[in-house]
């Protein structure tokens, strides 16, 4: 057992970059809405650096790039609102694509099985805290084959905050009656490590999922581990 749940009693996981490799099927549906909307693709090497506060961010940062891309000076600072209503219809774009098949090039990270029936047998109860929309949480479990691991779900939607507040973690806490100091928060970005210890959890870190392009031990989380594996 990894050192870092001595004392542990309830574990939260991210899920996009910490359990699953999400970012093909966001790019495909990124791609597709902007088009819908005629706008350039972006592809999958910035769409991953842009996911981590939700698909109404990530729609936002996609626009502003596009529109960067438009004005023909990639350089420039991101200023100024959004066209009257074109963040609202890209975003029902991207939710609408997204749907169709949110798992279908979305797969587990190595060691995530492994590490969740380890945690398991220990009857340690699990919750997953996303800043991702709740209503692609269910889907994406049934198809990866993780749906019964989980006693609660939180999407970034699913409560008034979103990491990196600590409201959700707290929530979480609540709900199981345990006190934060003997929870575990498990995440690849630095929204999950700030969301952490702000709620006066334990924070532990993947390096290989997305961080808008930073390393995530630069957010100085409690520990670092390369595959989830390790954990137990
Ligand atoms: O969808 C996002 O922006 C991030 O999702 P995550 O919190 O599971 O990493
Ligand atoms: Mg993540």
């Amino acid at each position: 057992m990894h050192p870092i749940l001595e004392g542990i009693e309830l574990v939260a996981f991210d899920l996009d970059g910490t359990l699953i490799d999400s970012v093909p099927d966001m790019a495909i549906a990124v791609d597709a809405a902007l088009t819908e909307l005629g706008l350039p693709a972006v592809g999958r090497a910035r769409v991953r650096d842009w996911v981590g506060n939700g698909s109404l961010v990530l729609m936002e940062r996609a626009l502003r790039f596009t529109a960067q891309v438009n004005e023909g000076d990639p350089g420039a600072p991101p200023a100024g609102p959004l066209p009257d209503g074109l963040l609202e219809r890209a975003h029902a774009a991207f939710l609408a694509h997204y749907a169709r098949a949110p798992g279908a090039h979305t797969r587990l990270y190595p060691g995530v099985r492994e590490c969740l029936d380890g945690l398991r047998d220990r009857d340690l109860p699990l919750a997953l805290v996303t800043n991702k929309p709740e209503a692609f949480i269910s889907p994406l479990l049934d198809d990866l084959g993780l749906a019964d691991y989980f006693s609660l779900c939180l999407g970034g939607d699913s409560l008034a905050e979103k990491k990196p507040h600590p409201a959700p973690l707290l929530h979480v806490a609540a709900h199981f009656a345990v006190s934060p100091s003997a929870c575990l928060m498990v995440g690849d970005s630095r929204h999950d490590i700030a969301a952490g210890k702000a709620a006066g959890f334990r924070t532990l870190a993947v390096p290989y999922g997305y961080n808008h392009g930073e390393p995530v031990r630069d957010s100085d989380p409690d520990s670092v581990v390369e595959s989830l594996a390790e954990l137990v």
